[in-house]
């Protein structure tokens, strides 16, 4: 299964205002099973354009194909993990994580399957838990073993640890590494960070400032798991890459600062 982006734009039209453009032509082409980041200044358009792959968007031009179908809406292929977990809080964890198999699963298998993906997230003990009973890292792990309780080939993940303290997120992207590989999922993951996205990808689709366009794909050449010592080079790498970007986003919001 591969996604492909052809050209894709987007123009977020607002009353009374200029349309803003928050994506120009974006091509990317993924390969199943591969672990790509989406890199860029705040605003440069990552969280729309994984919303598009996700089919919760529509793109203003453009197309975006899975597996050679084009993506019109959400469905079963694809699922998505937010920064918040946005769990039910009256359901139990397990009742959570099965929410989404209520209608594809008889009961039997459900309960399986949510056994199954709360092992894989260590949360083999908190099935019967509420959401309030659990840590915010707890929460986002629950969020996680319900999108891979869907079991689609491709997992979409927005910024999923950025809530989360440096421990938890550290703990998180080591457990997030494991079941993509023992999965061989499709990953696009979402985030600010330079380390999380050298850390966790195949590959680091770097982002212009507004509208975003690719301006780098980065390939990240290293054995895994990978060593602070080894992925020091490669940040000052992107960081460099980034730089520009983010001073042109710095300079936009001054002036405008500057206007009021
Ligand atoms: N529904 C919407 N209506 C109007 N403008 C929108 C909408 N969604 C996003 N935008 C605008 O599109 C641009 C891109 O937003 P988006 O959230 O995709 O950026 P981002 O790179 O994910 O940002 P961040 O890193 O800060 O989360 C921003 O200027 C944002 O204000």
């Amino acid at each position: 299964m591969c996604l492909d982006i052809n050209n894709v734009s987007k123009y977020f039209h607002r009353q009374g205002e200029q349309s803003l453009q928050a994506l120009q032509h974006i091509h990317l082409s993924i390969e199943e099973g591969e672990f790509v980041s989406l890199l860029g200044p705040s605003g440069c358009g990552k969280s729309t354009l994984l919303s598009m792959v996700a089919g919760l968007a529509r793109p203003s031009s453009g197309s975006l194909k899975l597996a050679n179908q084009e993506i019109t809406e959400p469905g079963p292929d694809k699922s998505m993990v937010f920064q918040e977990p946005a769990l039910f809080p009256w359901m139990s964890v397990k009742e959570n994580v099965t929410f989404p198999l209520r209608k594809s699963m008889p009961k039997q298998d459900r309960e399986i399957a949510a056994r199954q993906y709360l092992k894989m997230v260590h949360l083999s003990q908190f099935g019967s838990n509420y959401p309030h009973e659990l840590s915010g890292g707890m929460q986002q792990r629950v969020a996680i073993a319900r999108a891979l309780a869907m079991d689609s080939g491709l997992l979409l993940m927005d910024e999923p640890f950025g809530a989360l303290d440096e421990q938890t997120r550290h703990v998180l992207q080591e457990e997030v590494e494991k079941i993509w590989m023992d999965t061989g999922k499709t990953i696009v993951f979402v985030t600010h960070s330079i380390r999380e996205a050298i850390k966790l990808s195949d590959r680091i689709i770097i982002m212009s400032a507004r509208p975003g366009t690719i301006i780098s794909d980065f390939k990240v050449d290293l054995n895994r798991p990978r060593q602070q010592k080894d992925m020091a080079l490669l940040e000052e790498e992107v960081m460099a890459i980034l730089k520009t970007e983010i001073d042109n986003v710095m300079k936009e919001e001054l002036q405008y600062a500057g206007n009021y």
